[in-house]
């Protein structure tokens, strides 16, 4: 893995972030493949051919041009004939910068349209450097001698061979204007006057297949070209006896040699530029990182965003391990959220926001990314041993920064004492004239003056007035010695300065009561905190914690709104602290979030409410009251006391005792008819004795059953499996499970061997409901557990309990804002529409049961049929009336007249396989056989 920061850090970005969050989008230019500006046009073979007109007058005898974006200046130029050239670079502009040359991004722009047409990854060095005029000239043209061919190739670094590759892998692609060459491609002789190399629009071998095959109808090959001596693909071809191209009728070597061609293509440059290696995608890359010293100038905040390459791993967790100024380790990580998702062609990302803040006299230095895995490990990343460092010695201040509507930026800086006065740096784009459409770059220095101290900082400013459109896409920075803080832009920032405020607002107060969690949105679907709500003209940070005292978390809105909840909701994502911004109504040194901000606090008080675990006991769940009677009939008490424990007392050793209503408690020898479980949900109600403890709710019952003996094992003891570190997390919890045509079941325990639902299973890293689901397709049941499994069933089985939703709490691997279960824990759906299945009718046959079979000694050894659509029909007929058949592990029938081995039978529900061909049919499971006997 590379290490971070690097100078290709800009580029890195444009050519693996395609689509999604903080996508650059390139690639949109060339996706799908079949994109052009028009009829007749093709957008990635005018990339590819802009980049080979740009290489193609370079001279690697003298080290002058090559790759070098001189093509810049040469549209006009008469060797530069096609409607591409232009509308190629002004597609390219925009993503030129002080960070990225053009040349650097001429070079992507060939991986980029390769690759969206099926070709190879080309390897892409960085460094190239821009020229600033045209350069040569000297295009192989349709009509230049085989000689001049490869005098010109060679020119560039290409032996014969490699030219005839070369050729072959530009031509894959594309075709002959008309309008461009019309000695090639005559008039209305092509459809939209485009003659097309191949007879496909990818980049494949088919160029060099239908060459070799006589069935080209390349315009450089066949038709007017051939009269006229322009048929320079033939001559090329042909240069070597055919020699190359034979080679190139194998995909593979195809692919490899474009691979290699083009690579040479990018990597023709003058004199002076020396290449990175290939830019590779970081495993870990960050963004944005921002220190911001705060009001008061005792507390620095830090926020940014994490992006974790996720093409071979999924992620549970992000958190940030960090050292202090001095370089002491931090005991608390840094806590992360889910931002969102990017792509590029080969590789996927996901991206973690943090946003925290620490004392300025401890302030940070470095931090490492631990990364937690859905199954509970965790992976280090120190960036090749160096940590991703962070500079506090200067800090760009965006609160106190701000463009006015004349263009005047005005940039304020945090210096730590002791260094030299700073500067600031901008890099604007200046526009050229007609018809150059890439513009020039041009940096400027300012020095900043000092304005006032705070803490051991000191603020600095200066201005810096753009012109025209400058601001737009200008960078600047601040260094002061050998610190800086850069790659800034106007993005965002107000019209007016606010300057920085000696006494810090208690916004992120924390007491032993409550601890900040920072700024997080509440603009999605739901609420944030969804629980409980007030408002008033009198809001504060105490009164809010007050309201909410009986909720995990609470948070501040628009100066005068509390909210209450227990999770966050998942449309909450956090964002950069100074969002929330407003003070709080009833004290202005407080902050209460901003609009659709809150500021959102942990309660440290709060107990969470359980059902406790009584000795002798196992907690069976909430179950409803009987239908014909008390669920539990035999003795019963009520008082204002009421705990679980006095209730258990009571009942002085009742195989059942439940507590309902906050004081009522039951004692029982049998569950009564009618009691059934209920969703955990239902039984809310906290007991009058003890406000921690749940006491079931009006008609239902929290239900206790006494551990049986030493059978007692039959209840199964899940073992969580803890995936986070040390210190809580206040990650967004996953929102309730949900899939339309299903309804949701609730969280049940699940044994190994002992399965809930039992029929079939898989474990995926692409596991989601949706996967699950279609995978359980025509079971009544599906259901997700530990994040990656997937299991099927038409009952749920083997006693489970329904356990508390928050004990389901990983991530599905396949979709990170669903919840998939946990260790021994189970999401379960039921199907609105699956009728259950059942072993059909055969003429002439009676489905005889269930039995054993083997892979080593089979029962039905006569004739065996594997089919990926199987029916019970389908194998009655393949058998063809034979004694005895019976379909197997879903696709599998076997024929016999005997039982060539022992085979007994077993329950029925053990043959719980559905047949691919009809889910409405039963095709055996794992050794066993759904067997029919003739009648
Ligand atoms: C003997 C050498 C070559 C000659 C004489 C030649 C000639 C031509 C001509 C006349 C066109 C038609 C352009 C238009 O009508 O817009 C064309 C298109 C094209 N050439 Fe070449 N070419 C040569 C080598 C290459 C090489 C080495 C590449 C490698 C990158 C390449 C890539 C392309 C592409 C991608 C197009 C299609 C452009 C489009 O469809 O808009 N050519 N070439």
């Amino acid at each position: 893995d590379p290490t971070w920061p690097s100078s290709v850090d800009e580029l890195e970005d444009i050519m693996f972030l395609s689509t999604g969050y903080r996508a650059r989008g390139l690639a949109k230019g060339v996706t799908p493949c079949s994109l052009g500006q028009g009829p007749g046009r093709l957008s990635a073979a005018e990339w590819i051919r802009t980049a080979f007109h740009d290489m193609a007058t370079g001279n690697v005898y003298t080290g002058e041009g090559g790759l070098d974006a001189s093509i810049v200046f040469e549209t006009t130029n008469s060797e530069n004939i096609g409607p591409g050239f232009g509308p190629t670079l002004v597609t390219w502009a925009p993503f030129f910068s002080s960070r990225a040359s053009m040349a650097d991004i001429i070079a992507i722009g060939v991986y980029t349209a390769t690759r969206s047409c099926g070709g190879p990854v080309i390897p892409v060095r960085a460094g190239r450097k821009d020229a600033t005029k045209a350069g040569s000239i000297g295009i192989p043209l349709p009509e230049n001698a085989i000689g001049t061919f490869r005098n010109q190739f060679l020119r560039t670094g290409y032996s014969e061979a490699e030219m005839i590759a070369f050729v072959a892998c530009g031509h894959t692609l594309g075709g002959v204007h008309s309008s461009a060459f019309p000695m090639i491609v005559p008039a209305n002789t092509a459809p939209n006057d485009y003659a097309k190399f191949d007879n496909t629009d990818v980049f494949d071998n088919k160029i060099a297949v239908e060459y070799l095959g006589g069935t080209s109808k390349d315009p450089l090959i066949v038709g007017s070209s051939t009269g006229n001596g322009r048929n320079s693909d033939a001559r090329v071809f042909a240069a070597d006896g055919n020699v190359t191209i034979k080679a190139m009728q194998n995909p593979e070597t195809f692919a490899s040699m474009c691979t290699k061609m083009f690579q040479k293509m990018i990597e023709v440059v003058p004199t002076g530029v020396t290449l990175t290696d290939p830019i590779k995608p970081y495993d870990i890359k960050p963004y944005d990182l921002q220190l911001t010293l705060l009001d008061g100038g005792s507390e620095i905040s830090f926020t940014g965003d994490i992006r974790i390459r996720t093409t071979q791993r999924s992620v549970a967790l992000v958190q940030l391990v960090y050292k202090d100024r001095n370089g002491a380790s931090v005991s608390t990580p840094i806590s992360t959220a889910h931002k969102g998702d990017a792509s590029g062609f080969d590789d996927t990302f996901t991206f973690y926001g943090f946003s925290t803040q620490f004392p300025a006299d401890t302030s940070i230095s470095s931090f490492n990314v631990v990364i937690t895995l859905p199954g509970g490990a965790t992976e280090a990343h120190d960036n090749n041993g160096a940590g991703y460092t962070v500079d506090d010695r200067i800090m760009y201040q965006f609160p106190q920064s701000c463009l006015d509507s004349s263009g005047k930026l005005t940039a304020v800086a945090a210096v730590r004492n002791g260094l030299s006065s700073p500067n600031l740096q901008v890099v604007v784009k200046n526009p050229r004239p007609s018809p150059v459409v890439v513009p020039s770059l041009s940096a400027a220095s300012v020095s900043m003056a000092i304005q006032s101290a705070i803490g051991s900082y000191q603020l600095y400013s200066a201005t810096y007035s753009f012109i025209d459109s400058q601001a737009q896409s200008a960078l600047f920075g601040v260094s002061a010695d050998s610190a800086s803080d850069n790659n800034k832009n106007t993005n965002s920032l107000p019209s007016t300065c606010v300057t920085l405020n000696p006494t810090a607002p208690s916004s992120t107060q924390s007491s032993s009561a409550f601890a900040y969690q920072g700024c997080y949105s509440d603009n999605g679907p739901n609420r944030a905190l969804p629980a409980a709500t007030t408002a008033n003209d009198a809001m504060t940070t105490e009164e809010c914690a007050a309201f909410c005292s009986k909720f995990q978390y609470f948070g501040l809105e628009y100066s005068r709104e509390c909210y209450c909840g227990n999770a966050l909701d998942a449309s909450s994502e956090i964002m950069g602290a100074t969002d929330c911004n407003l003070g709080c109504l009833g004290n202005s040194t407080q902050l209460c979030g901003g609009a659709s901000r809150l500021s959102l606090y942990k309660n440290l008080k709060y107990v969470p409410m359980v059902n406790p675990k009584i000795d002798g006991y196992n907690y069976l769940g909430c179950y409803s009251e009987g239908t014909a009677g008390r669920a539990l009939a035999d003795s019963t008490t009520a008082s204002d006391s009421m705990t679980v424990k006095s209730c258990a007392a009571f009942c002085n050793g009742a195989p059942y005792f439940g507590v309902e209503y906050g004081r009522e408690c039951y004692c029982g020898a049998i569950l009564g008819v009618g009691s059934v479980i209920k969703p955990a949900s239902q039984c809310s109600i906290a007991c009058a004795g003890n406000s921690t403890e749940y006491c079931g709710a009006a008609n239902f019952l929290n239900l206790y059953q006494m551990v049986s003996g030493s059978s007692s094992s039959s209840t199964p003891t899940p073992t969580l499996t803890s995936s986070t570190l040390a210190s809580p997390t206040p990650m967004p919890t996953l929102p309730a499970p949900f899939l339309a045509g299903y309804a949701y079941q609730g969280c049940f325990t699940d044994t190994v061997g002992l399965r809930t639902l039992g029929a079939k299973a898989y474990g995926t890293e692409s596991n989601s409901y949706v996967s699950c689901a279609t995978f359980c397709d025509g079971y009544a049941f599906f259901g997700v557990e530990y994040g990656r499994e997937c299991f099927c069933g038409n009952n749920i089985s083997n006693n489970p309990l329904l356990a508390s939703e928050s004990d389901c709490n990983f991530q599905c691997t396949g979709n990170s804002s669903q919840v998939c279960g946990a260790g021994n824990r189970l999401n379960v759906f039921q199907s609105n529409t699956a009728t259950p299945p059942s072993n059909p009718s055969i003429s002439g046959y009676n489905f005889t049961g269930c039995y054993t079979d083997s892979v080593a000694q089979r029962t039905l050894n006569e004739r065996v049929l594997f089919d990926d659509q199987m029916t019970i029909a389908k194998c009655a007929t393949f058998c063809g009336g034979t004694k005895y058949f019976g379909t197997e592990h879903g696709g599998e029938c076997y024929c016999g007249n005997n039982f060539a081995h022992q085979s007994t039978a077993v329950p029925e529900s053990d043959c719980s396989f559905l047949c691919p061909g009809n889910h409405g049919q039963y095709c055996g499971a794992e050794n066993r056989l759904s067997l029919w006997t003739k009648s």
